[in-house]
């Protein structure tokens, strides 16, 4: 799903109304009987009180619409309207005028903090203050209103976005926000409801088909791309009958340290559990047994290093690399890394302490082959980027990186980001059972086991982690997120890929 601007999305609205030939008044009705119709669903009538809040332009007009057919319905609805300017958008007067043909009790105008309601705990609150017009900080006695409305044991359910997001730039700090507990946002999700400082704010949200003009959205170069089941189905490439293991490539996975030769463990069996043809772990002599054991599938290749890495003496040159788990960072590992990618020409997967030798040896940059993927958590991506102060710069940070250096970076997170110069690929699977020791591992052994099998390094990045989250909201399903651990998510790899077409939607945990 393509993820538009909130300045894509007002031109996408122009040019709805010439081609469908409809007026802007029509696309509210439409609009805001697709958002009457799923809050009907939900409530089926109950007499629960509603206060709707609106605002002067598009987002309150739709709320006013909302509002009338929730009185047509017979629901108990409260209407207020944030009178914070003169200046009011057209179909908003045209709502505002005709909530009057339904109820006699007239939207309320609030001009300052002594107007806010009382909001209880059993209210329901519909926010229809600002969306995707936003231009400053909400501030003054609106701020108080927002604080008041999140304050509130209300259930929130946002309209298009939660008043005082941006959709798509920096946030400033300390801004208020409606922290909704659900969104209905208009075409696609908005940016910012997948980065961690501003997700929060939206909510569970859902994606309402407004019915924008298909050529226009077709056409427009969107700032990212969600990757949804469907998305992650057409990038699969089944096998074909008479082929071998050697089609399926040769993966090198170089991980571990005494200590931890679980990352090695850990990310070699995802290698081979995402199907590369054959896999060897190459790690310090005092993990040979323990993969040997552990993972019989899995060749090992020792290094002279005992406990930790010392060189790098591999021949062979019909694989690809994936280095970095549980390596280390001391100075003999530092240099065996270096021999090790300088030698390499094809992309290499690099992660953990791979990064971190990266970001404290930034001359090493050069020699990472063109289109390798870097897989950090925040703590890599911070040392080697330098801090950022919101989402979004972390993301302009990455965009800014990977186009200098024709590196892929996956930003790890609730929602993973996948970069690639300016594009970006944000995922949609996986849940915070994730979150645990070795789900890193895992993933780099999926994306470095994709390109083995010659899936383009950027497609084995987004799809690599599209089905190591699927695998873990499988996972989920029978250990909880509790119960997960790398080792199970690893194991329902399999199982996600067969899951990628039994439906169309994500099973999410
Ligand atoms: N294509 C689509 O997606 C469709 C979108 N639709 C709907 O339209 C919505 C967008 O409507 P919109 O453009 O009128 O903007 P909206 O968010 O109502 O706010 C603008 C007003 O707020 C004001 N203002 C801004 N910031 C402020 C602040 N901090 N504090 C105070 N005032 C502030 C600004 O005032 P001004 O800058 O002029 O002072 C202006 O008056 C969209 O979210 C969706 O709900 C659908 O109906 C149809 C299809
Ligand atoms: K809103």
């Amino acid at each position: 799903m393509k993820l538009l601007t909130a300045q894509q999305l007002a031109e996408a609205d122009k040019v709805t109304l010439l081609k469908q030939n409809i007026s802007s008044e029509e696309l509210m009705e439409r609009v805001s009987m697709l958002v009457f119709n799923k809050i009907h669903e939900r409530l089926g009538g109950a007499p629960v009180p509603i206060k709707i809040f609106c605002g002067i332009g598009n987002n309150g007009g739709d709320g006013l619409a909302i509002a009338r057919h929730m009185i047509q319905h017979g629901y108990q609805v409260k209407v207020y309207i944030t009178n914070c300017s003169k200046h009011r958008s057209e179909d908003f007067l045209t709502h505002y005028d005709k909530i009057k043909n339904v109820t006699k009790d007239w939207p309320t105008l609030l001009d300052c903090k002594d107007d806010i309601p009382v909001i209880n705990g059993g209210d329901i609150v519909i926010d229809a203050i600002f969306g995707i017009g936003l231009n400053r900080p909400i501030d003054g006695w609106m701020a108080d209103l927002i604080k008041q409305i999140n304050e509130s044991k209300a259930f929130i359910v946002s309209i298009d976005m939660p008043s005082g997001l941006y959709a798509d730039t920096a946030q400033p700090a300390d801004s208020a926000v409606v922290r909704a507990s659900h969104t209905f946002t208009f075409n696609n999700p908005k940016l910012s409801f997948f980065l961690p400082d501003t997700g929060v704010f939206a909510g569970s949200f859902e994606v309402i088909d407004i019915g924008l003009d298909p050529e226009f959205v077709n056409n427009t170069e969107p700032i990212a791309t969600l990757i949804t089941n469907q998305a992650a189905q057409a990038i699969y490439k089944p096998r074909t009958k008479f082929s071998h293991k050697g089609d399926y490539g040769h993966t090198l996975v170089m991980a571990g340290s005494k200590g931890k030769i679980g990352a090695a463990v850990l990310s070699a069996s995802a290698a081979i559990n995402t199907g590369s043809g054959k896999v060897t772990a190459y790690v310090p002599s005092c993990g040979n047994n323990i993969l040997q054991t552990s993972v019989p599938e899995v060749m090992t290749l020792t290094d002279a290093g005992s406990e930790h890495f010392e060189g790098f003496d591999v021949e062979l040159d019909n694989y690809n690399l994936c280095v970095g788990p549980g390596i280390g960072t001391g100075d003999a590992v530092v240099s065996a890394f270096a021999k090790a990618i300088k030698q390499q020409s094809a992309p290499v997967v690099i992660d953990a302490d791979g990064i971190n030798i990266l970001s404290a040896n930034k001359k090493l940059i050069k020699d990472v082959p063109e289109s390798s993927v870097l897989t950090p958590h925040d703590g890599e991506l911070e040392r080697l980027l330098g801090k950022w102060s919101s989402g979004m710069e972390r993301l302009e940070l990455a965009k800014t990186f990977s186009s200098k250096h024709n590196l892929i970076l996956v930003l790890k997170g609730a929602h993973t980001i996948t970069v690639s110069g300016t594009n970006m690929y944000i995922n949609d699977s996986g849940n915070a059972g994730m979150a645990t020791a070795g789900s890193g591992d895992v993933l780099s052994g999926v994306i470095s086991s994709l390109i083995s099998q010659k899936y383009e390094p950027l497609m084995a990045a987004v799809f690599g982690v599209y089905i190591h989250g699927a695998a873990g909201d499988l996972a989920a399903q029978t250990y909880a997120h509790e119960g997960l651990k790398a080792g199970i998510i690893s194991n329902f790899v399999g199982p996600a890929i067969l899951q990628l077409f039994r439906n169309d939607t994500a099973q999410r945990a």
